[in-house]
């Protein structure tokens, strides 16, 4: 046999070990008697996993929209690993709330480790277990409506500081608009930076804010990473064998340094503003905690609060600047509450109900979180829709799909309009979605988004306060149709939203 053969042979037996290897397990939900679409060789069940050719939660709608009417849950494959997709809101409000002994970590746990990454370790919603239990529980006192009514005087000077940055930009010969999202970042991370550490970042007088772009970097997007990512997708337990380090030695620096500064400042100015620097100096003495561990609280602020609810009035905006009769109908409610002497005060903004529900209907229409990832902590029994009893095992992944539920016409009749009035007081409110289970922007548990109450204040700030003064239109540079950005995690659209702003008061 010559060297060529020889190579042929090697080649041909490699290609098969790989096949075996990508299709041994794809039996796996047939032996447990599951339900499922047949996996594709290599890609499974969510191609754009690996194609990036359209954001993953279109291809797990089709899989809803297919089985929801047979089946409460049902196997499908993310590359080649097993997951399970919930398709029955009654299981998914077991999974979050009732059964959450089985299910209490997030998949997303198994990427980071804390002698690598401890600036975002500490982040509840990466900690597992008993860990994630006592941070969490630090954490919420820094949180309650109290503190976040005291932080609302910030978040109104921020929202003056917006609409100065918009009497200037607005008046720049700019036909392509501005740009929604990057409006709200800055507005968001003003407000952090000022809640956090108690200065400002200058995020609208610089385009370049430090802080803004090292948050926004804070976790390596190299090639490598991305490869690791589409690895452990493959192969879950590599993340045990091969560790990566996430987040850049120069962004912890950058962090960990800014919270020294902060901390070094705030004493030296003796403030007694009650916001969460206050809080975490409060905790630092009682727990003696490390300045990496405060930056590391500071990073779950920053981390899971500027983009999210930037996602949100970016978001809320288009739909608005879309729906110009509901956008008049919220300027009237706006206007009625607004007072020239005290504004808008802490409590008239939470009363605003049509606020509230234009912020419902855009968390229901663009959830910035599409699903939830959990992960099986506990082997149990799901019941099938013929009340067959399968045995789910530990460390199975379970998909909660937020976005499916929220456009089903089941739940949501003629799902793709905008309509506020769903959520209207006379038509049960929020409260009756969230007890059939099919309202979860914010996830729902001992889980919940802890920042929800902060997140809610910030967005319907700078939602009222742009509405107020601005008459706001869709710039042609939109794309017509909203379609999920397939690079992005979070509900934002292809090629951005772009804007025109007209001034009303002045
Ligand atoms: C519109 C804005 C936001 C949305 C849509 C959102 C959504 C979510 C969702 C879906 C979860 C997962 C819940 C689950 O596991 O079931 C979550 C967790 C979390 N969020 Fe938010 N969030 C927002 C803003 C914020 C803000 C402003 C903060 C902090 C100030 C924050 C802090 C957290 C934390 C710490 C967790 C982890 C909780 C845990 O695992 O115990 N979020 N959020």
């Amino acid at each position: 046999m010559g060297p060529i053969e020889i190579i042929f042979i090697f080649a041909g037996f490699l290609g098969l070990l790989i096949y075996v290897f990508l299709i041994y397990n794809f039996n796996y939900w047939k032996k447990r008697g599951v339900e499922g679409p047949q996996p594709r060789l290599l890609f499974g069940n969510f191609p754009s996993m690996l194609t990036q050719s359209r954001h993953i939660i279109y291809d797990v709608n089709d899989i809803y929209r297919e089985y929801k009417s047979k089946e409460r849950f049902v196997g499908v494959f993310a590359l080649r690993t097993p997951q399970l997709v919930v398709l029955d809101p009654k299981l998914c409000q077991e999974i979050l709330v009732s059964n959450f002994q089985s299910f209490h970590d997030n998949q997303f746990a198994r990427m980071i480790h804390k002698d690598l990454d401890p600036v975002i370790a500490l982040n509840p919603f990466i900690l597992t277990g008993s860990e994630w239990k006592d941070k969490r529980a630090e954490i919420t006192p820094a949180l309650t409506p109290n503190r976040i009514k005291a932080s609302y005087p910030i978040m109104q000077k921020v929202c003056t500081r917006m609409t100065e940055y918009l009497d200037v930009e607005t008046l720049k010969p700019v036909e392509s608009g501005l740009n929604a999202k990057e409006l709200a970042t800055k507005f968001t991370t003003e407000v952090v930076a000022n809640c956090v550490y108690g200065f400002e970042a200058e995020a609208f007088e610089d385009d370049e804010c430090q802080i803004r772009e090292r948050g926004t970097k804070l976790i390596n997007q190299s090639f490598g990473t991305q490869l690791y990512f589409v690895l452990a997708a493959f192969l879950p337990n590599i993340t045990n064998i091969y560790r990566l380090q996430l987040v850049k030695p120069e962004s912890e620096k950058f962090f960990t340094d800014l919270m020294e500064t902060a901390i070094q400042l705030r004493k030296e100015t003796k403030s007694d503003r009650i916001d969460f620097l206050n809080y975490l100096l409060q905790l630092q003495e009682k727990k003696h905690l490390s300045t990496l561990e405060m930056a590391a609280h500071t990073m779950t602020f920053f981390l899971d609060g500027f983009e999210t609810s930037s996602v949100l009035i970016s978001n809320c905006l288009h739909l608005l600047a879309d729906h110009r009769d509901i956008q008049q109908k919220l300027r009237d409610e706006i206007n009625y509450a607004f007072t020239s002497k005290g504004g808008l005060s802490y409590e008239k903004l939470l009363d605003l109900s049509y606020l509230d529900q234009c912020i419902n209907e855009t968390l229901r229409l663009r959830t910035p979180f599409p699903s939830g990832n959990k992960l099986c902590t506990e082997s149990c029994e799901i019941r099938t829709n013929k009340g067959k009893i399968i045995n789910l095992e530990k460390s199975t992944v379970v998909m909660l799909p937020y976005d499916c539920f929220h456009h089903d016409p089941e739940y949501y009749p003629d799902p793709e309009r905008f309509d506020p009035e769903r959520f209207s007081p006379e038509n049960g409110g929020v409260k009756k979605y969230k007890d059939m289970g099919v309202f979860l922007p914010f996830g729902d548990g001992p889980r919940i988004c802890l920042g929800m109450k902060f997140a809610l204040c910030q967005s319907k700030a700078a939602v009222a306060e742009i509405i107020r003064n601005w008459e706001i239109a869709v710039n042609p540079q939109t794309k017509p149709e909203f379609v999920i950005d397939p690079k992005q995690f979070l509900y934002v659209p292809e090629g951005g939203t772009w804007l025109n702003f007209r001034r009303i008061t002045s």
